[in-house]
C-alpha cells in the first residue's frame, strides 16, 4: 500500500476520521439526491415499522459508504452490525452473524465483492425470504434444514460494482452510487471539521484545502489535518498562502493531484504520446496493481478529464496535457477526441 497523501484508502493514521464522521443524515454533506431518496425510504420503513430494503452503496474510495451505512441504522433506530467480504470465509461465519441479528438490524457488509462464491449463495435465499438454509452433519446424512430469519436490512459497500454478479446485484432494492463532491460541499466538510477539531482556520485556507481534495471528503479531512499539524508547530494562523505552502509540502498540486496521479499522466505523455494506452502497460510500467489505478488513481483523473478510457485504451485529454505543462502533438488522440 502506498504513503500517499492523496490515497483515497482508509489507512491506520485515519482513525482520527471518527471525529469527523458525520452522525446524522442531516449532518451529512453533499450527496442530495441520493440523501433525499434515503430519508423517503427510511422515514417509509419506520412508519411500517418494517426492514428496510437492502441498499448498496457503490462508488470511489473515502466517499463515505460507511459513514452513510452506519447513519442508516442510526436514523432507523435499529442495532448495526459490521463484517466484511474478505472477513467472510466460511457459510457457518455468516449463519452465526445473521442468526443472532435482532428483528431490522443493519448488516453492512463491506467490500461485498469479495464475497466468497458459496457465501454469495448462502446470502441470496437470506436476502429475498429472510431464510438460511444450513447443511447439518455430512457424507450421506447430511441433512438441510431450513432456518428462519428475523427480517433485516442488508447494508453492502463496493468501490466495484461492476464486479457484483447479477443476481446479487438485484437483489438490492435500493442501489445507491456515491458521486465525488463538489468544491462547495468540500469547503463546507472541511469549515465543520475545522470547527470540530477547534481549529482556526480562515475561510480561504478552508477552500484551498477543499480544492485539493480530489472530490473525496477522506482526503479533505486528511488535508486539514496535516494543514493543522503545520500551523501547530509554525504558531501561526491558516491563512490561504499558508494552507498552499502546507500542501506543497505535502507534494499536493493546484488540482489535488499527487506525485502518483502526476507519474501516471506523465507516462501516458512521454511514453505513449498521449495514448491509447492499455491499463495493464500502464499498471506494470508503473509497478501498481491494476486494481489500484482503475479504482484509486484513474475515477478522479477521469472525471476531470485529465485522462480517457476508451475501448482501445487509456487517452491523455486536454486538462491533462495542460496540467503537465506540454501541448498535445498534432493529430493526437486528445485533439480526435476532443468532442467527448
Ligand atoms: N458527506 C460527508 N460529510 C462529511 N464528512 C464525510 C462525508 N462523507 C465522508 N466523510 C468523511 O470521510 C471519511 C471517509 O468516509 P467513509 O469511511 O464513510 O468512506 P467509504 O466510502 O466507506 O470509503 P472506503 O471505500 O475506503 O471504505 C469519514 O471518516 C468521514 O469523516
Ligand atoms: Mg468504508
Amino acid at each position: 500500500m502506498s504513503e500517499r497523501i492523496s490515497d483515497p484508502h482508509r489507512t491506520d493514521e485515519d482513525a482520527a476520521e471518527a471525529t469527523l464522521r458525520p452522525q446524522t443524515l442531516d449532518d451529512f454533506t453533499g450527496q442530495k439526491a441520493l440523501r433525499e431518496n434515503l430519508s423517503v425510504f427510511i422515514q417509509a420503513a419506520r412508519t411500517r415499522a418494517e426492514a428496510l430494503d437492502h441498499v448498496l452503496l457503490h462508488g470511489p474510495p473515502g466517499l463515505g459508504k460507511t459513514t452513510l451505512a452506519q447513519i442508516v441504522a442510526r436514523e432507523l433506530g435499529v442495532g448495526f452490525r459490521a463484517t466484511s467480504g474478505p472477513v467472510l470465509q466460511r457459510a457457518g461465519d455468516l449463519a452465526a452473524i445473521l442468526t443472532n441479528l435482532q428483528p431490522r438490524d443493519v448488516l453492512f457488509v463491506d467490500e461485498i465483492h469479495r464475497l466468497q462464491p458459496a457465501i454469495e449463495e448462502t446470502l441470496y435465499p437470506a436476502m429475498e425470504d429472510f431464510q438460511l438454509d444450513l447443511i447439518i452433519g455430512e457424507g450421506p446424512a447430511a441433512r438441510t434444514v431450513r432456518i428462519d430469519l428475523p427480517p433485516f436490512t442488508l447494508v453492502g459497500a463496493t468501490t466495484r460494482a461492476g464486479l457484483l454478479a447479477t443476481p446479487l446485484r438485484d437483489r438490492f432494492g435500493i442501489p445507491l452510487r456515491l458521486q465525488f463532491y463538489t468544491p462547495e460541499e468540500l469547503l463546507l466538510i472541511v469549515r465543520r471539521g475545522a470547527q470540530k477539531l477547534n481549529f482556526a482556520l480562515s475561510d480561504a485556507g478552508a477552500e484551498e484545502i477543499a480544492n485539493r481534495s480530489r472530490g473525496t471528503p477522506r482526503i479533505a479531512g486528511r488535508l486539514l489535518r496535516r494543514v493543522r499539524d503545520f500551523a501547530l508547530v509554525a504558531g501561526t494562523e491558516a491563512s490561504r498562502a499558508f494552507a498552499d505552502d502546507s500542501l506543497r509540502k505535502l507534494e499536493v498540486d493546484a488540482r489535488g493531484l499527487d506525485s502518483q496521479d502526476r507519474r501516471y499522466l506523465r507516462r501516458i505523455a512521454e511514453f505513449h504520446g498521449g495514448g491509447p494506452v492499455g491499463v495493464e502497460t500502464l499498471a506494470a510500467a508503473l509497478s501498481e496493481g491494476r486494481d489500484t489505478l482503475e479504482e484509486v488513481v484513474e475515477p478522479y483523473l477521469i472525471q476531470e478529464g485529465f485522462v480517457m478510457r476508451t475501448p482501445r485504451g487509456r487517452v491523455l485529454g486536454e486538462p491533462g496535457w495542460r496540467h503537465l505543462g506540454m501541448t498535445p502533438p498534432q493529430g493526437s488522440q486528445a485533439d480526435l477526441l476532443g468532442g467527448f
